[in-house]
This record gives C-alpha cells, structure tokens and sequence, in this order.
C-alpha cells in the first residue's frame, strides 16, 4: 500500500501542504421543503488540508459533501472552489469546477458489469479525454496504492466490500481531482474490513498533497488523519479546531455529549 515506488502524486512536505484556500462556502442555507438544513453555513477549507464534519445524524454534514459534488444546490448563498465560483455559475463553469472534486460515498457505486480496471479508466477517458494507456497506466498505479494489483480484471461482484471500496476510492482519485469528499465510507462495510480501508485512506492523507473534506463516525481515524475538526450541530458549526482540542477539550456542551456518546 505505500507509494514509495510509483508515487500518482507529487508528494510535498508537510509544512508546504497548504498554499491558501481552495474551499470557501459563504452563508451556505440548504432547506428541504420547510426544514432548514444548514443555516447561513460559513466556512473555508484551505488546499491540502484534511478537515473531518462530525456531529449528530441529520446535522447537515453529507448536505455539504452533496452541494459541494453539484448534487445539491443551495438555496442562498456561494461555493467557490480553487478560485472559481461553484454555484451560483453558468453550468459549463460548474462542469469544469466540478472536475477538480473527487467523492467517495458509502455505498460503492461502482459499474458492476465494468472490471476492476476499467471501472477505474472510464471516467478519465470518457471525460478528460485521457489516451486509454495513460489511464491504464494510472489505474495500475493506482492500485498499487489501494492494494488490488492482483484485482484488475475481476468485476465488482468478485471483491469484498472492502476491496470495493478501495476500488472506489481509486476510481476517485483516477480523476486526479484537488479535493476528495468522503462520506462515511465505512459506514456500509463488514467490521473486520474497515481497517483497511481507513489505511488506504491514512496514507493517501500522509503522502499525497490532495485535500480531504470527510465525513465520518470513526473518530480515531478522525483524530489521525484531520488538521480541523467542524462539529456540527442542527445545521451550524458550533465548534471548529484541531482534533487534539476537539476530542480533548471540547468547549460546546453539544460537543462533549457527542463524544460521550460515541467515543
Ligand atoms: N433529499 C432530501 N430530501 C429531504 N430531506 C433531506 C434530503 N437529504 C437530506 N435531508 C434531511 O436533511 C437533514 C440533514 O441530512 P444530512 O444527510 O446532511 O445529515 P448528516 O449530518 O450527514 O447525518 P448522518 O450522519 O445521519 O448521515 C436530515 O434531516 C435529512 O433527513
């Protein structure tokens, strides 16, 4: 699982990951008929950074990850991402913004009648117009980075779950997108394969110059991979930090009995 022999990216040293903003969200309202999500939601992620969402299910979190892939508008507000407006725009601006972000979901969403290989190719051919040998060659490598080498002819049906979600994530990554949305990509899998994918996912953060926005229930991968943590409460952030103050000294009394609750 290291990169060390075929790196898919350039690797960078910790103190250069962040050169400025790459995410801002500014009064951000989502409402789903007279349910409103999230409330005037500000916040910016800067590039390279890895911020976790944790908070109590219905929250607001996964919204943000969906407005941010285009799979949600929102009612008022703007999305920028790297310098561009992501809404509101004209929608060839959203398409070419959108290329720049990358999402892995909980359930794997893979094309079931696709290999291992080419559920990987499709997507930087199709849409980036990327030669089929260069994306080969990307997907082996990104393989080699989730695992699956010796995967790449099977089709989904063959893999664990959490092989395919491994494949998932390569597929994300294939795209070579700035920023990588999880969500809850654990939350679907047997107990006993969530390790590893949380380890293709620890590395990916620790090697790579990508930034992360996730949302997750496991907080000690949380506390390992995040340089902010955001709790959410009722469509607020009520509470934002590194994860060594957030898990151990919450301020919110909301926060503290999130934890309690799930630590
Ligand atoms: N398409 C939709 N139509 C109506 N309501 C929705 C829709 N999507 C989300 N919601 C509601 O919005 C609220 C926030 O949902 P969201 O999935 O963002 O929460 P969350 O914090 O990610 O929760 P969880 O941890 O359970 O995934 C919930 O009350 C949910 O029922």
């Amino acid at each position: 699982m290291s990169t060390d022999t075929h790196p898919p990216f350039e690797k960078k040293p910790a103190s250069a990951r962040s050169d400025g903003e790459l995410i801002r969200l500014e009064q951000v309202t989502k409402r789903f008929g007279d349910h409103t999500v999230l409330d005037h939601l500000d916040f910016s992620v800067d590039a390279g950074k890895h911020v976790t969402l944790i908070g109590p299910s219905g929250s607001g979190k996964t919204t943000i990850l969906r407005l941010l892939m285009t799979l949600l508008k929102p009612d008022e507000g703007t999305i920028t991402v790297a310098g561009e407006q992501l809404f509101p725009a004209p929608d060839k601006q959203v398409r070419e913004v959108r290329k720049k972000i990358g999402m892995v979901f909980q359930q794997f969403n893979l094309f079931p009648n696709m290999t291992v290989l080419r559920n990987i190719t499709e997507a930087p051919v199709t849409v980036l117009g990327m030669s089929k040998d260069a994306a080969e060659e990307r997907a082996r490598e990104l393989l080699e980075m989730v695992g699956l080498t010796e995967h790449l002819d099977k089709h989904p049906g063959q893999l664990s779950g959490g092989q395919q979600q491994r494949v998932a994530i390569a597929r994300a990554l294939a795209m070579r997108p700035q920023v990588l949305l999880l969500d809850e990509v654990t939350s679907a899998l047997d107990p006993e394969l969530v390790a590893g994918v949380l380890d293709v996912l620890r590395d990916i953060a620790r090697s790579t110059d990508i930034t992360m926005l996730c949302v997750t229930h496991e907080m000690n991968f949380a506390r390992d991979i995040s340089d902010q943590v955001l709790m959410f409460d009722s469509g607020r952030i009520i509470e934002a930090g590194p994860p060594e103050k957030i898990f151990s000294e919450p301020e919110h009394d909301r926060t503290r009995e999130f934890l309690s609750a799930v630590l």
